[in-house]
């Protein structure tokens, strides 16, 4: 495993060697003209007063709308001032002006945008119906009133343009909040135990910050056209010399005098200018981020990635754990789950019970839709938002959770219950490193230091059998293969050593060798840490592999609950038989067992089947060779 992750990295070390989104945006030339004039006009304001040859607002009369000279390199306005010292104090008002509106638009469009798109429902509707609300009125009108009614101040004037400009941002975060709440690593950012205003604030703002940065440059360049507009109309600070004001002066004449109107529409539209070519520069750079390796080199990878899988596969073993309902570590009582449709309510999961004793390791089986993952969400409380979970009682670790708030619940994550997703890869943020999403938990919710939450980290990733901890722990999530990433997430699964671990079909998403490195994984830790393990699967060679008991899932209702020996020889349901006979090769071979009594030795007869076309397991030579080629074929696309 260890030579991909090299090859990963000698690539991160290519990437790096691209530049940074600043360096890369100085290699255009657009972005660099535009950044340059940008930088020179907030030079010019930030040193007006040593830059201005005269006080912008001294009266020479003997200079009044006097030619170009060499005193006066842009002559004299209508009233005798020098119009280059206008023009260089005009852009302080100019540039203040746009920060004003840009920072109010952000201050009120981001925060909002991003708990629309976050929370959905009720917030999402009354933010949206306020941002409609806002567009649909006139906002020149209301400056004009707002304008009269404050001595036509120009701060406030340039910050009621800013809640004009706000839905821009709301819209612009919302949307893009909206793409990413439902990504794995949001949820298990959630499973970790991380309040809502830090997944926020850490891993959903992120992907928001390129566009805001893009949307920031066009904004500013709209509201120094608004201000001049105002300006313009005698709106907002008629002595004070902004660009809109000299505008309006050489606007009145603009016949006898066009060279008036000319400089200021210039510095304006130059300004303009800039912001808008320096935004769309910003998006293209951005938007090509993404190296691609050459043919050769993703070849490379999948020869080193097959040279890199061991010849065997691990031996199945299964033990039972006699338990007591009473002292159960999950007990789910009467547990429905429903979802809102446009159709009414549909009810998915119909009032199923079923418990997981202390070390014990319960497989749910089932057809894809039987409701297996709505059952563990439910135990997690991680339902999507049109869904909600009725039960009796959900105990974990001795306690009914149902009578707990749900800020209490979540304090479980992390602590309690641990939670391995199925597909690692986007359960990991691609923004950070494995170091960073190790650590974060462990300080946040368990409170520990910097150090101890590294050492943590570093101590966990080992147990999971990552040769490089320290290396991994700098590397980002497209450095790692499927099966690291999975080790990963199980290292942060049981950094907060919870009681119960759920994992959902925590093997589908890995070539077939490491399926069987991860199981086994799981079950020495499970043995180790004596925890209690939930498992869905779709895989009887999982459920022969590492359980103890089996639950059989059909249509939201359970079929079958039993231990998994008794479950294989004299399955009660004909149901389960089916489903048993289904992961086996083919009909013939499955009454031959039948006839020779052999159906109970299943741990050696159906490893690795599956019931709907899950990967096959070592007994199935040819379909575990055609799915590790698929697999190390995936893994070459997508590293
Ligand atoms: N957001 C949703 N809205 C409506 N119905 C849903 C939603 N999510 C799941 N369901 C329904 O709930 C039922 C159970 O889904 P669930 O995801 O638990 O199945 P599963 O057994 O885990 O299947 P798979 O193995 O394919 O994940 C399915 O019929 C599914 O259509």
């Amino acid at each position: 495993m260890t030579a991909p992750l090299t090859d990963r990295i000698d690539s991160r070390e290519r990437e790096r060697g691209r530049g940074s989104t600043f360096v890369r945006l100085l290699k255009r030339p657009a972005g660099a003209i535009s950044l340059a004039v940008l930088l020179l006009i907030v030079l010019v304001a930030v040193f007006a007063p040593l830059l201005a040859p005269y006080d912008p607002n001294f009266v020479d009369l003997t200079i009044t709308r006097a030619p170009p000279s060499a005193e006066h390199p842009l002559g004299g306005d209508t009233t005798g001032r020098d119009v280059l010292s206008r023009l260089i104090f005009g852009t302080r008002i100019t540039l203040w002006g746009a920060f004003v509106a840009v920072a109010t638009s952000i201050v009120i469009g981001v925060p909002s945008g991003l708990a629309a798109g976050y929370f959905g429902g009720k917030t999402d509707r009354i933010g949206t119906w306020i941002s409609d609300a806002v567009q649909s009125v006139p906002g020149m009108i209301i400056l004009l009133i707002v304008g009269s009614n404050t001595g036509n101040n120009f701060d406030i004037l340039m910050v009621t343009v800013g809640v004009f400009m706000a839905p821009g941002y709301f819209r612009l975060t919302r949307s893009t909040v909206l793409a990413v709440r439902n990504e794995a690593y949001v949820d298990a950012a959630r499973v970790s135990g991380l309040s809502n205003a830090r997944i926020m604030g850490r891993h959903v703002i992120r992907p928001v910050v390129a566009p805001i940065v893009i949307q920031s440059a066009l904004t500013a360049g709209m509201a120094m056209g608004m201000q001049a507009g105002l300006q313009f109309l005698g709106i907002g600070g008629g002595t004070t010399p902004g660009w809109g004001a000299a505008m309006n002066e050489g606007f009145r004449v603009m016949r006898t005098d066009p060279l008036l109107l000319l400089w200021p529409s210039l510095a304006l539209g130059i300004s303009i200018a800039a912001l808008a070519v320096l935004g769309s520069t910003l998006a293209d750079v951005i938007s090509v981020k993404t190296p691609m390796l050459t043919k050769r080199q993703r070849r490379r990878i999948a020869q080193k990635n097959a040279a890199a899988l061991p010849a065997d596969a691990v031996e199945t073993v299964t033990g039972s754990v006699s338990h007591a309902a009473a002292d159960s570590a999950v007990r789910l009582e009467n547990l429905r789950v429903k979802y809102e449709t446009t159709n009414g309510a549909v009810e998915v999961v119909h009032g199923i019970t079923l418990d997981v004793a202390p070390g014990e390791v319960l497989g749910i089986v089932g057809e894809s839709g039987s409701g297996k993952s709505q059952t563990v969400f439910s135990m997690l409380d991680l339902l999507p938002s049109s869904g909600y979970c009725t039960a009796d009682a959900i105990w974990i670790g001795g306690e009914d959770v149902t009578r707990l708030p749900r800020s209490a619940r979540a304090k479980l994550l992390g602590h309690r219950i641990g939670y391995v997703p199925q597909e690692p890869m986007t359960n990991l943020d691609p923004s950070f490193t494995i170091g960073h999403q190790l650590t974060e938990p462990l300080r946040a919710v368990h409170g520990l230091s910097r150090a101890d939450a590294k050492a943590r980290a570093l101590a966990m990733l080992e147990r999971v059998g990552i040769a490089d901890p320290a290396r991994v722990m700098r590397s980002y999530p497209h450095e790692l293969s499927g099966g690291m990433a999975q080790r990963v997430l199980i290292a942060g699964a049981i950094a907060g050593k919870p009681s119960v671990l759920v994992a959902d079909e925590p093997t589908t998403a890995l070539d077939v060798t490491v399926q069987a490195e991860v199981l086994e994984l799981l079950r020495e830790l499970q043995q180790e840490y004596r925890m209690a393990l939930v498992i869905v699967t779709h895989n009887f060679g999982v459920v022969a592999d590492i359980c103890d008991r089996v639950v059989v899932m059909r249509s939201g209702s359970i079929e079958e609950i039993g231990e998994v020996s008794r479950l294989f020889s004299a399955p009660e349901s004909e149901y389960t038989r089916e489903l048993i006979a289904a992961s086996l090769d083919g009909a013939e071979s499955r009454r031959e067992l039948d006839r020779a009594g052999l159906r109970p030795a299943v741990g050696d007869a159906i490893d690795g089947g599956a019931i709907d076309g899950g990967a096959a397991g070592p007994a199935s030579a040819s379909a575990a060779q055609t799915d590790a080629s698929t697999e190390a074929q995936t893994e070459e696309v997508r590293a």
